[in-house]
């Protein structure tokens, strides 16, 4: 298929295939289906045929478990249905559409960030340099950054960024850098240290870098470095003495406007705004959605352009053509009109060769992606998605009108961004207060009301009726930070966790409104993640029951010779086997497919478990929750042991503790079961071998939690304390079982 303009003579913008798998891929969903009734009609048999009460219990446990697992296996084959890959020829769009620089849209790039000590200004900056040098007309960018931490140092951070601009623009023009983010080009392998130029540009780097990184410990901006320039003065005074982060006046600053700032080369500088919308106690901010909708009304009354990005600081740009790249989708009068969003994958730096905690989740970002793709297209991540301004405003076919015409998508912009009138609004719009009594993060912008605030407002719009665009180019369009330590990863998940369930269980929930406005399989698709919290319901059962079942002698499976034996054999293999080779398809390796597995069970025992404790106490009112960030920075010891592959499971956290038992009884199954098998032989422990073969899977998969348990003697190892209470609890959970 070929998108783009539809005329004998108008070359085509973007294109798109089927992938071969997607026959294979029926297929064996077909076979597998009929294993997997098989399956729950042979629970549903054995359950009624119980010979005690315990083995009731026990099958009726497994057969909860194996209905969760079918359910969430269901739903993942809506990524497998129609997996489409796309192209874009971006030089069709360059000579033959848009013939001219100016030409080119505007585009507003937003880029969140909340707090300078987890998220280092320094990184924001990078992040925001590397999009004001992206290949296009610089006058036709503007970069909002919005501050939630409420920081002087991240303002002062931008100040010197804007002066560094000057240089990095034109230097990266000249010298054809591709890897426009400061850090990433001073540390790779296309600085070319020895051209006097690059290394000019290497010292006021980090120069800047020292001064932004001295702001931020001390706290305090020096005197010396605004003293003559009144505006920052006026800007830092806002800092007094009662500002806090929860409670603070808006602070919006424009450092660079493209109207009269000038690069070293003499060229115009995009736009580059600082905002801290306003905080108060009395109203609720809803975190990164209320950041970026306070950004959507903020840069309508300044810019208003029609395409924006949104990045976390943590995102920056690594290829200069991917504005262009959007476009080829923005451009194409087939999908123009219903197209919401096109959406790069997150793809991480950083990451070690085995990726032991599977921070690159690559189902979530790059292989489920093209299923969706190929049906109504992907959800929305968060970072590294273009959007139409006009996706905002109410569905495709009708348009909701903002309460003030300045935000509407069409309005035009007549005074420049400094200018006492549009500071004015832009002040106005981002009070806390704004959003009482309007339509915002309800039908307007992005949605509140889960803390998986992409996820949510992608679902949103797509059930309105938008569509989007899964663009993934061999280059990546955007390097990320992920998280670097096993709690950082869990708390992550367990944010995830808590954000989805607030969607599974609201009235717009996937399974039920989805199914309404999408149909069955792009449901299918949301449902798959908005269960993932459920799961742990069956990793739970599967890492105790058949354990403890085990070492009562009790078998939950089928013997070896009973056929029903190669039907687990198969459900086995067959999931594993498949998710593995498409795995390979989009360039996995083994090693980080097994860690995957490993993260998926450990997950289940931890953050989606916990994840469902929180929900629940929140929503009984019990607890509050909040949008925990993810740390950005490295701390050098933490670092090193990462790189090496080896697990962190330094504090003391109570989601170690679910993990550690299941480490435990899992170690003491196996072994048992072994010296059964040992002393009666295979042929008296039938009944129990698949209990064996499963215990020793979870003891390899655990064997990181042995060696922090047992094994190792640094500030990584498992806390005493967390290995006594699941020792103790594990005693007690097999006392109860006897
Ligand atoms: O009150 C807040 C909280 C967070 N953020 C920003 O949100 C972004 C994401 O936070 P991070 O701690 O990096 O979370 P991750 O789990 O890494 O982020 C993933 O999950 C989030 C939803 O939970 C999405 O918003 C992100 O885009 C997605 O990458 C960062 O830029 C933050 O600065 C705010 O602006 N205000
Ligand atoms: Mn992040």
């Amino acid at each position: 298929m070929v998108g783009g303009p539809k005329n004998a003579t108008t070359p085509p913008l973007n294109t798109h295939k089927l992938l071969h798998r997607a026959t294979f891929n029926r297929l064996y969903m077909a076979v597998y289906t009929v294993a997997l009734l098989s399956l729950l009609y042979h629970h549903i048999h054995t359950l009624l045929n119980s010979p005690s009460t315990t083995s009731f219990i026990f099958t009726l446990l497994l057969l909860l478990s194996d209905l969760v697992l079918a359910f969430s296996w269901l739903c993942t084959q809506a990524f497998h249905f129609r997996p489409i890959r796309r192209h874009e020829f971006i030089e069709n769009l360059e000579t033959m559409i848009v013939k001219q620089a100016k030409e080119f849209p505007a585009v507003d790039i937003f880029i969140c960030t909340a707090d300078p000590y987890k998220e280092p200004p320094i990184g924001t900056v990078n992040t925001a340099l590397s999009v004001m040098a992206y290949d296009y007309l610089p006058e036709k960018i503007s970069v909002y950054v919005s501050d939630d931490g409420g920081s002087q140092a991240t303002l002062f951070a931008f100040m010197e960024a804007a002066k560094f601009a000057r240089y990095w623009l034109p230097f990266c023009r000249e010298n054809n850098v591709v890897e426009r983010c400061p850090e990433a080009y001073f540390n790779g392998s296309f600085y070319g240290s020895s051209s006097p130029d690059a290394l000019k540009m290497k010292t006021m780097y980090e120069s800047m870098k020292g001064r932004v990184e001295n702001a931020v410990e001390s706290g305090k901006i020096e005197e010396e470095h605004i003293d003559d320039n009144e505006e920052m003065q006026e800007a830092f005074a806002k800092w007094t003495d009662n500002f806090t982060r929860q409670v603070h006046p808006t602070i919006i600053q424009v450092l660079l406007a493209n109207t009269k700032d000038r690069d070293v080369s003499g060229k115009l500088m995009p736009n580059l705004i600082y905002v801290s919308r306003e905080k108060s106690k009395m109203h609720p901010h809803h975190f990164k959605a209320g950041a970026l909708n306070a950004l959507v009304r903020v840069s309508a009354t300044m810019t208003n352009a029609p395409i924006v990005l949104t990045l976390d600081c943590d995102t920056y740009s690594n290829d200069p053509q991917t504005i262009k790249r959007a476009l080829c989708y923005f451009f194409d009068p087939e999908i123009r009109s219903t197209t919401a969003y096109v959406q790069f994958p997150q793809i991480f730096r950083g990451l070690n060769k085995g990726d032991i905690y599977f921070c690159e989740h690559k189902r979530l970002f790059q292989i489920n992606p093209l299923g969706m793709d190929g049906l109504l297209g992907p959800n929305y991540v968060g970072t590294g998605c273009f959007f139409q301004r006009r996706a905002f405003f109410g569905c495709p076919s009708s348009f909701i009108q903002p309460e003030l015409p300045e935000l509407s998508p069409n309005y035009v912009v007549k005074k420049p961004i400094g200018s006492v009138e549009i500071l004015e609004l832009a002040h106005r719009v981002a009070a806390c207060s704004y959003e009482n009594h309007n339509a915002w993060g309800i039908k307007l912008g992005f949605r509140y009301g889960s803390l998986v605030e992409d996820y949510y407002t992608g679902y949103r719009m797509q059930c309105e009726g938008w569509r989007s665009i899964f663009c993934s180019p061999k280059r990546s369009a955007f390097l990320g930070d992920s998280p670097v330590t096993l709690i950082d990863l869990l708390s992550q998940c367990k944010r995830w966790t808590n954000g989805l369930l607030d969607v599974l269980f609201s009235r717009y929930s996937t399974i039920t409104f989805g199914f309404q406005k999408m149909g069955l399989l792009m449901s299918f698709a949301y449902t798959y993640y908005a269960i993932w919290p459920i799961l742990c319901i069956a990793l739970t059962i599967y890492a105790f029951i058949p354990q403890l079942a085990l070492l009562k002698g009790i078998s939950t499976f089928p013997q070896i010779s009973d056929p029903r034996f190669l039907l687990y054999v198969f459900l086995f293999i067959g999931a594993n086997g498949k998710d593995l080779l498409d795995f390979h398809l989009e360039n996995g390796t083994f090693e980080r497919w097994w860690n995957s597995q490993r993260m998926w069970m450990i997950c289940g025992l931890s953050s989606f478990l916990f994840g469902c404790i929180d929900y629940t106490l929140s929503s009984l009112g019990i607890s509050v929750r909040g949008f925990d960030l993810t740390s950005k920075v490295q701390d050098d010891e933490l670092s090193k042991r990462y790189d090496q592959g080896t697990f962190e499971f330094g504090v003391a956290s109570p989601m170690f503790v679910p993990m550690t038992m299941a480490a435990i009884i899992n170690v003491a199954s196996f072994v048992m079961g072994s010296i059964g098998l040992f002393r009666s032989g295979i042929r008296n422990m039938e009944g129990l071998i698949l209990q064996i073969l499963l215990s020793g899977f979870v003891v390899i998969n655990c064997w990181p939690v042995y060696e922090a348990m047992v094994f190792r003697s640094d500030n990584g190892r498992m806390s005493t304390k967390i290995t006594l209470i699941a020792a103790f609890l594990t005693s007690i959970m097999c006392l109860l079982a006897y």
